[in-house]
């Protein structure tokens, strides 16, 4: 269970404790954060409000601990990952029952996202050791104009101090998606976790402390993001910051100094129907797309963008298959379950209303009672509505119905988002070049957007991200290049086989 067992270290009274300098600590602002749970709607849990001095303390340790961090070797820098993503792995029943109770993600999901971060972690290990073992050795004669004088030695370098903060809907997978490169490539990290998710997150970094990690070498700093937020991101400490979430991404893109960024926002991901696609696979990966964990992830299909020929006969497959979901809590494993807080649920019934306002076909009754929101789909949908545009980051899927397929490339290229995007048709030379006409930063022909397998690159376009994600990516990402040159002082050719060199 939660806060016991291992993890009832990091528990005092009801309160979880913030992890810094290799301990689990108070706050001393003798406040609290309360974690509402979505679906009873009261708090669940509290954590530390912390201070702007104690994320000073965190910054001071996390420059000190790298220091002899980045002098450790490789291969144990992912030895002690692996343990780490073992011990995950083997505590993931109270990792998962966090994840059901601050976010309500059903308990299947749950699990899965435990046991796929700590996956994560192994695969970044091994990454790792292979892309950070090598460098490159270059000559100079290549360049016109030179002799063979000069050798150029390059190695990846860890860059410092990471901040890493991931969003409440994976706030263990996309936290881990960032430590784990960080601490391979030999940098620190200080850790925000959302609210919504902070619970999961300290059990999480709990693990990486029972793996034996150096202290002061990750800390998890707990707190509003709003009070602590632009104290954590424009820190002076900071050497590079990798940020998963929505607008809140652009502001600190602003704010932030000359630091390397790594910004994966939000995403209005469209999916383009022609008319020979298998309209049966095409409904069921709407069904996968649009509605797993409601809605809400950043790779949900949020519009789709039908030819009207064949929109009739897929909103009559797509209905009869949100009508077969289980709507309820996450505890029962419910297909939908409740959206994270009352505001997001607000939120997406404004965007509802706007579009019953403005003439858009309810092909189920509208149905809200507290965060729990019933599956939407919104047919009709034209540009003029909300829905057409903004995230709902829950349930809702809107229609638009197309007659050409530039009319799809359009609108999808006429967002401020360009996260992914799918097209289903059965002439994959149609699909290329709707690939190539699309501004996302991935394309999916014939399947339903998604950020995994975790190996795989995963980036935004415009407003959904600056940098590239994914094992190697953020490792890559995570350093710097550092070059030592050999200057001779006259040239240096080797004949090979051909004979001797004249020395
Ligand atoms: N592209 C991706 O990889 C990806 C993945 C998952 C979610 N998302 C996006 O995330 C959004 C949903 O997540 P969310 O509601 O947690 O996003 P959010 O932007 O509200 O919050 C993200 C994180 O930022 C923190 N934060 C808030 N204000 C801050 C500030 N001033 N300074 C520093 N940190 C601050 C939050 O506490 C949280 O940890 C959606 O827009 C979704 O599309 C994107």
């Amino acid at each position: 269970m939660a806060g016991t067992g291992v993890f009832a270290e990091i528990l005092d009274g009801d309160v979880y404790m913030y992890y810094a300098d290799g301990e689990w600590k108070k706050s001393s602002s003798g406040k609290t954060v309360a974690i509402i749970n979505p679906t009873t709607r009261k708090t669940q849990y509290k954590v530390q409000a912390c201070t702007q001095e104690e994320v000073n303390k965190a910054m001071e340790s996390a420059k000190a601990a790298q220091k002899s961090w980045a002098k450790t070797p490789l291969w144990k820098r992912a030895e002690l990952l692996h343990k780490a993503a073992a011990i995950l792995k083997e505590h993931k029943a109270p990792i998962a029952e966090c994840l059901v109770k601050e976010i309500a993600k059903p308990a299947k999901d749950a699990v899965t996202e435990v046991v796929r971060s700590g996956d994560l972690v192994s695969y970044t290990a091994e990454e790792g050791v292979r892309i950070l073992g090598e460098g490159k050795f270059l000559v100079s004669d290549s360049f016109p104009g030179n002799e063979r004088t000069k050798y150029c030695l390059t190695s990846k370098i860890p860059l410092g101090v990471i901040l890493a903060i991931p969003p409440f809907n994976y706030p263990v997978n996309l936290a881990v998606s960032k430590i784990a490169p960080a601490l391979i490539a030999g940098n620190s990290l200080v850790l925000k976790p959302p609210t919504q998710g902070a619970v999961s997150a300290l059990h999480m970094v709990h693990c990486f402390h029972l793996a034996g990690f150096p202290k002061g070498l990750i800390s998890c700093v707990t707190g509003k993001g709003s009070e602590i937020g632009d104290f954590l991101t424009m820190h002076p400490g900071v050497n590079c910051i990798s940020f998963t979430g929505g607008d809140t991404g652009i502001a600190i893109s602003k704010k932030a100094g000359m630091i390397p960024l790594q910004m994966e926002l939000g995403g209005k991901d469209a999916c383009i129907v022609l008319e020979d696609a298998d309209l049966d696979l095409v409904a069921s990966n709407i069904i996968k797309g649009g509605f797993s964990y409601s809605g809400q992830r950043c790779t949900a299909v949020k519009v789709v963008l039908v030819m009207e020929s064949v929109a009739d006969a897929l909103v009559e497959k797509v209905k009869a298959k949100i009508a077969k979901l289980t709507v309820g809590p996450p505890e029962d494993d419910c297909d939908i379950t409740p959206v994270v807080s009352e505001s997001s649920a607000n939120f997406i019934e404004g965007l509802v209303k706007d579009a019953k306002e403005k003439g858009a076909t309810f092909c189920q009754d509208y149905k809200r009672d507290g965060n729990l929101i019933w599956p939407l789909l919104l047919d009709n949908v034209r540009p003029d509505m909300r829905i057409a545009w903004e995230e709902p980051f829950g349930p809702v899927l809107p229609i638009i119905r197309i007659n050409s397929i530039e009319e799809g490339i359009h609108h999808c290229n006429a967002s401020n988002f360009g996260l992914q995007g799918s097209v289903f048709t059965k002439d994959v030379n149609k699909a290329i070049l709707i690939s190539d006409a699309m501004e996302t930063g991935t394309v999916q022909i014939n399947s339903a957007p998604a950020r995994g397998p975790d190996h795989f690159p995963f980036q935004g376009l415009k407003d959904s991200g600056i940098g590239s994600q994914g094992v190697a990516n953020s490792i890559n990402m995570m350093t710097k290049i550092k070059s030592t040159v050999i200057n001779l002082p006259t040239p240096s050719y080797t004949i090979g086989n051909g004979g001797h060199s004249k020395l």
